[in-house]
């Protein structure tokens, strides 16, 4: 940090909340889900009304719980070790708590605005900016002894472009206004350290020492929609991805497996996070206590239900659809944007995520990293269409080019077989690609 931290100070901005006086404030959280039964049961954001109420008087009734989530942090951090990345772990349940609350508060004045219907994609660069920033700022709070890298979507280029002053100024409010409701830190940050902490990011990765990884948005065409999207962190320490934090703010609190489409969903807001050796914890975001996550045992793949992309430019659809057939799959693709699949298949949700890229396009370490310990830890298994393992320490990219599997122990091999299979099927016909 260039300068020494000031006050906050007085809010003078207002935070879009749910106004209480109207019916609708209440949505059904069906209606919240953001979640497609291969498309039948699809329904897009909910209309809210708002109001605007200064952001000091702005209590959540769901969704915040940065505090809650942090109360223990100091106690955290004080018997760590570094071996189990307990500090470091403490630290990325904080920031991405954080980075939640700023992309909920963003979503709910998006879906005011009724902006997700334009072209206009300015709210969602303002979330991402805001997102990382803080993320990166909480990191360097929390762990300032540390060495840090930091290999992250966003940079600050087009914030220094002329004519950007006024996004800029929006995410530097939205930025200090999260810290400033939080109350944990006691600083204020000017434009140049927002841009400064969004370009700590820059970081290209490798095989050697630690790399935080970070994705401030993931799913920007899920978040614009008002459905789902996930903040994305994971830790790797010489290769290895050793612990990652996903919340996902929009994902109902119970199962969203085909099975249970029918059910209400009464709440949303999830956090789930994983450590090497440690399994998976899922939480909710307006606060609970970590409750272990573990897979489906399912074993049947006619009992199986399978995740993808939302986006069909994203993954191909045709081809998921071909191993569904192949193995015997009998429900319809549940279809959701973002790691929230990640987190979804950790707790048994569903049993298989397929994700086939159209040709030419290269994953980032960033979409992966966290959603696949968050799988591991709970008992799953991620590999390339080859049966690989994923490889996180090539750079900013991962190094593949067939795509991404990930199911349980006991379903894989005949995952693997109906991949394979179907692949060299797709390769006899390389039109379909
Ligand atoms: N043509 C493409 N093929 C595959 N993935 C793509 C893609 N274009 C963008 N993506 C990635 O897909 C992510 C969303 O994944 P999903 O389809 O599971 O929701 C995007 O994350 P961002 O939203 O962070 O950019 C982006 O990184
Ligand atoms: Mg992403």
């Amino acid at each position: 940090m260039g300068r020494p931290p000031l006050d906050s100070g007085l809010s003078r901005l207002v935070a879009l909340v749910p106004s209480t006086s109207s019916s609708a404030s209440k949505p059904s959280s069906l209606r919240r889900s953001g979640v497609t039964f291969c498309q039948r049961f699809y329904v897009s954001a909910p209309s809210l009304h708002f109001r605007c109420v200064p952001l000091r008087s702005f209590t959540p009734s769901r969704g915040l719980s940065a505090k809650s989530l942090g109360g223990t942090f100091s106690a955290a951090m004080s018997s760590s070790s570094s071996s189990s990345y307990e500090k470091e772990f403490a630290a990325a349940k904080k920031a991405v708590s954080l980075a939640s609350h700023l992309c909920q508060k963003v979503q709910r004045s998006i879906i005011e605005c009724d902006v997700q219907s334009k072209a206009d994609k300015s709210p969602v660069t303002v979330a991402d900016y805001g997102s990382q920033a803080l993320v990166s700022l909480v990191l360097r709070l929390e762990l300032p002894s540390q060495p840090f890298s930091l290999v992250a979507e966003e940079d600050s280029r087009d914030l220094r472009e002329e004519g950007s002053q006024g996004t800029l100024r929006r995410i530097t409010n939205l930025v200090n206004d999260t810290l400033s409701f939080d109350g944990t830190y006691n600083v204020t940050l000017s434009e140049d350290d927002v841009l400064d902490a969004i370009d700590r990011g820059k970081s290209e990765g490798g095989p050697n020492g630690q790399h935080w990884v970070l994705d401030p948005i993931d799913g920007t065409k899920g978040f614009l929609r008002g459905d789902q999207y996930a903040i994305a962190l994971a830790m790797l320490d010489k290769r290895k991805v050793v612990l990652g934090v996903l919340a996902c703010p929009n994902l109902p609190q119970t199962s969203i497996s085909s099975t249970n489409k029918h059910s209400s969903v009464s709440e949303i807001g999830c956090l789930f996070s994983a450590r090497l050796g440690y399994g998976t914890v899922m939480q909710y975001l307006d606060g609970s206590k970590p409750s272990e996550v573990h897979v489906s045992t399912v074993a049947d793949p006619a009992n199986a239900s399978l995740f993808e992309s939302f986006e069909a430019a994203h993954s191909m659809h045709d081809l998921s659809s071909t191993i569904a057939e192949k193995l015997g799959v009998k429900a319809p693709p549940v279809r959701i944007d973002s790691q929230a699949k990640y987190c979804a298949l950790a707790r048994g949700d569903g049993a298989i995520y397929l994700r086939f890229p159209h040709e030419g396009y290269r994953e980032k370490i960033w979409d992966h990293a966290a959603g696949s310990i968050v799988v591991s830890e709970a008992g799953g298994v991620v590999t390339d269409a080859a049966g690989k393992e994923l490889d996180f320490s090539k750079g900013r990219y991962l190094d593949l080019n067939t795509g991404i599997i990930c199911t349980n122990k006991k379903l894989m091999p005949q995952l693997l077989k109906a991949v394979q299979d179907s692949l060299k099927g797709n390769l006899q016909t390389p039109e379909s690609l």
